[in-house]
């Protein structure tokens, strides 16, 4: 039996649902087949020893930005993989934009599924995109196996012609049956596009073009208008939501209600909005700008509140990269600056570094937001998202005590930029394995980057 595993993971803390347990952990087909105390090797079984170490499902990030098609120049699918291979991800989610064709009809989901195979280090799912116009296109999006649609409340911003579009009230009203119609999920960037414009607009007419401006120019009230309109268009079409970068608790209080309502919705936030304030934005600059902005101090306590209360479902990164000039050209507004941060390959490290060594959160709720929850939320729990047998082998393994200050140089990204570079960190991610290869070590990098497979959703299931 012995001799049948291919990999076993010795000594490690293995964060199980719900309980921490010194265990080994035999993998056999790219699955894990034995969790146990003393699993021997076999004369092929690689070993891997985790002692003093946590073995944590490897992180389902939900929300990543890798530009293909045309974008590739900003990020790509091997440089972004290869970052969050580094941080511990073994599943993300590609949104439809910032690349050029958006992922808004078949042939543009095909272009960019083909320049995802073969270049990605770990596995990936793909969002597809509601804009106005395309309600046509939904329904082969989903049969071809996106993981959900996403839509902008307000403007996206990015470049060139058929670039992403926001959505209209009615295109979001029927963007919304239609999806429901499919049994699919709608995910949202909420905020007023209305309020934001407006504001945005004034504060250039009035030469307020600083950091703080562009914070006054998104306040929290148009996140919660937005949320708000959204939630009444879910409850009267009965659509499943997910609400992306939520930045406020107000706003996470709103979807908890209607969840206690009884509606099928979700709320993620990023690790920026738990760490990061509107005083480092000023710091830091366009390097830490992002949509909706980053908030106060206080704000950010009353977030780590509702994450501890259980209110937060999923973490991800929305790592939305760019060129550096697009930062930091000469002559650049902080509104004019790309809105975006780069922060993919640090979520995992970040969330368990402030999380649980600095705010004493356990390490299993920790571990649910940035895996077990995104697996629930969007199909894949029966594969991915816990340490389970049977389940697939995609694991993180992560040094609870082990500092170092994050360099630029060690960010994997095609631009290494981010406002974590300089960072001081408590724990690092040490070894990365999906589906029972090891895709990262720190000792070695990046050592299989090519072997990520698209997770198809709803291939092969009848639309319902
Ligand atoms: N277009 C795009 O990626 N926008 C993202 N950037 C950001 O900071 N928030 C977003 O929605
Ligand atoms: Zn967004
Ligand atoms: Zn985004």
């Amino acid at each position: 039996m012995s001799d049948s595993y291919e990999l076993v993971i010795k000594n490690g803390l293995a964060v199980l649902p719900g309980e921490v347990v010194k265990l080994d952990i035999g993998i056999s087909d790219g699955k894990i087949v034995a969790l146990e105390a003393g699993i021997e090797a076999g004369a092929d079984t690689k070993v891997l020893d985790a002692d003093g170490q946590y073995v944590l499902p490897g992180m389902i990030d939900m929300h990543v930005h890798f530009n293909e098609p045309s974008f590739g120049h900003w990020e790509g699918f091997p440089t972004g993989s290869a970052s969050l291979a580094a941080g511990g991800c073994t599943t993300y989610a590609d949104m439809p934009l910032n690349g050029n064709p958006p992922t808004v009809n078949l042939a543009a989901l095909g272009l960019k599924a083909d320049m995802a195979a073969g270049h990605s280090a770990v596995d990936y799912v793909l969002w597809g995109g509601l804009v106005p116009g395309n309600l046509e296109n939904l329904e082969e999006l989903w049969s071809t196996g996106v993981t959900g649609f996403k839509a902008f409340i307000s403007n996206p911003g990015g470049e060139g012609e058929g670039r992403f579009r926001e959505v209209d009230d009615e295109t979001l009203y029927q963007g919304m049956k239609k999806i429901t119609s499919l049994g699919g999920i709608l995910a949202l960037h909420a905020e007023s596009d209305e309020m934001t414009a407006v504001l945005a607009a004034e504060a250039v007419r009035g030469g307020r073009t600083g950091a703080r401006d562009f914070a006054a120019s998104r306040p929290a009230q148009a996140e919660m208008e937005a949320v708000a309109r959204a939630l009444l268009y879910g409850e009267r079409t009965g659509c499943r939501l997910h609400f992306v970068h939520i930045s406020t608790a107000e706003a996470i209080e709103m979807i908890h209600k209607a969840k206690l309502r009884g509606q099928d919705v979700s709320a993620e936030t990023c690790p920026h909005y738990l760490i990061l304030t509107e005083d480092d934005m000023e710091e830091m600059g366009p390097v830490a700008k992002c949509a909706p902005p980053l908030r106060s101090a206080e704000e950010r306590e009353k977030l780590w509140k509702a994450l501890a209360e259980g209110k937060i479902d999923l973490i991800a990164s929305d790592h939305s990269p760019c060129p550096p000039e697009l930062k930091l050209a000469s002559g650049l507004t902080f509104f004019d600056a790309w809105g975006g941060i780069s922060g993919a390959q640090s979520s995992m490290e970040l969330m368990f570094h402030e999380g649980v060594n600095t705010r004493k959160l356990p390490v299993t709720l920790i571990s649910r937001l940035l895996s077990g929850l995104p697996a629930e939320r969007f199909g894949l729990s029966g594969r991915k998202g816990s340490i389970a047998i049977g389940m697939d082998a995609d694991l993180a393994v992560l040094h609870p005590n082990m500092p170092y200050a994050l360099a630029a140089s060690d960010l994997l990204y095609r631009h290494k930029h981010s406002p974590y570079a300089g960072m001081n960190l408590s724990c690092r991610v040490t070894s990365t394995i999906c589906r029972g290869s090891l895709v990262y070590s720190l000792g070695q990098g990046v050592i299989f980057p090519d072997g990520g497979q698209w997770i198809k959703i709803n291939e092969g299931q009848p639309v319902l």
